[in-house]
């Protein structure tokens, strides 16, 4: 008798909303992984050469109200055909940009493949910043072959004057926010703008400071990651970032290896150390082959948070 009470009108407006709801999403296999707080979606697409999702269903499925919720999401991909390599790694920015490499990400990428049954002690990833090695250690943590810093003012990319030797940028002055900045630019794959501060809750609006300085596009062209650091010892360091297409995060692995490298090279510390990076998520363990093979390896965690499956919106 309940149906027979409601106008023939609304039934068919129901009707509609019952098929609309019914009406199946085109849904995404994910798992969630993280790397001291930074955090990714994970996609399994090892038999693809290209990411299954665009940068807009990235962009979205990393929303934390409306998606998944993510600081970027990561593609297990096919290697590529020549240089002997085991897989490759693209990665999107929470809003859709595409980075060059991720430290924390190749470490949760590693760690993801390891999960689906990879067994390998080391893996030959390529990147768009060419190839990377993550290493996995007997105590779970996974140490990464980094490669070498990139400090050549054009390839960071800065257009800031170089003032040291090798045309990189130490300790250079610069102009943003209505504020004078001494700048060190290094790239690790993608680039990095490092700040040497005294202290580092007080001397900086991080909130406005951050994303001035990530987008200061007359400095760095292709915007960049922003390290503000206190130097709390000659093996210690204290950090905060401000993250392009990402901003803040609990962590930034090519933003701690290009710190330690621009501590070294600003004399902040002495070179030769185990540095030890305190990031808002927890710490990482940087060394700088300096004066050898110059690579940077980094040490730090990956891990599993839950997976399934994610309507796409
Ligand atoms: N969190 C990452 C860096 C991710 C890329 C970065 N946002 C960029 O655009 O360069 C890391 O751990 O390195």
């Amino acid at each position: 008798w309940m149906t027979s009470k409601i106008p023939q009108s609304a039934r068919r407006t129901v009707t509609a909303l019952q098929a609309a709801t019914v009406a199946s999403p085109t849904l995404v296999e994910f798992s969630k992984y993280e790397g001291l707080g930074n955090d990714f979606i994970l996609i399994d697409d090892r038999d693809r050469d290209t990411p299954s999702l665009t940068p807009e269903e990235s962009e979205k499925l990393c929303d934390r109200n409306f998606g998944v919720g993510g600081d970027g999401v990561i593609f297990a991909l096919k290697p590529p055909s020549e240089g002997d390599y085991d897989f490759r790694m693209r990665i999107y920015n929470s809003d859709g940009s595409e980075p060059e490499m991720c430290g924390n990400g190749i470490r949760c990428f590693a760690q993801f493949l390891k999960d689906l049954g990879a067994d390998a002690e080391s893996y030959k990833v390529d990147t768009l910043a060419g190839p990377i090695v993550p290493i996995m250690n007997a105590d779970g943590t996974i140490t990464v072959d980094m490669g070498p810093p990139i400090l050549k003012a054009a390839n960071v990319p800065t257009t800031l004057a170089s003032n040291a030797e090798d045309d990189s940028v130490v300790e250079q002055t610069m102009e943003c926010n209505g504020k004078t900045w001494k700048v060190n630019a290094v790239s690790m794959g993608n680039p990095h703008c490092i700040i040497f501060v005294d202290d580092l809750e007080n001397d900086i609006d991080f909130e406005r400071d951050g994303p001035a300085l990530e987008a200061c596009t007359e400095f760095f062209p292709a915007k960049t990651n922003v390290e503000f650091v206190q130097v709390m010892s000659d093996t210690h360091l204290k950090m905060k970032v401000w993250e392009r297409g990402a901003g803040p995060t609990l962590a930034c692995g090519t933003g701690a290896c290009a710190l330690t490298v621009a501590a070294i090279r600003a004399g902040k510390i002495p070179s030769g150390n185990k540095v030890r990076v305190t990031l808002p998520g927890g710490d990482l363990f940087i060394e700088w082959n300096k004066g050898t093979d110059n690579k940077v390896f980094m040490t730090g965690p990956a891990v599993f948070s839950f997976q399934g499956k994610a309507a796409l919106k």
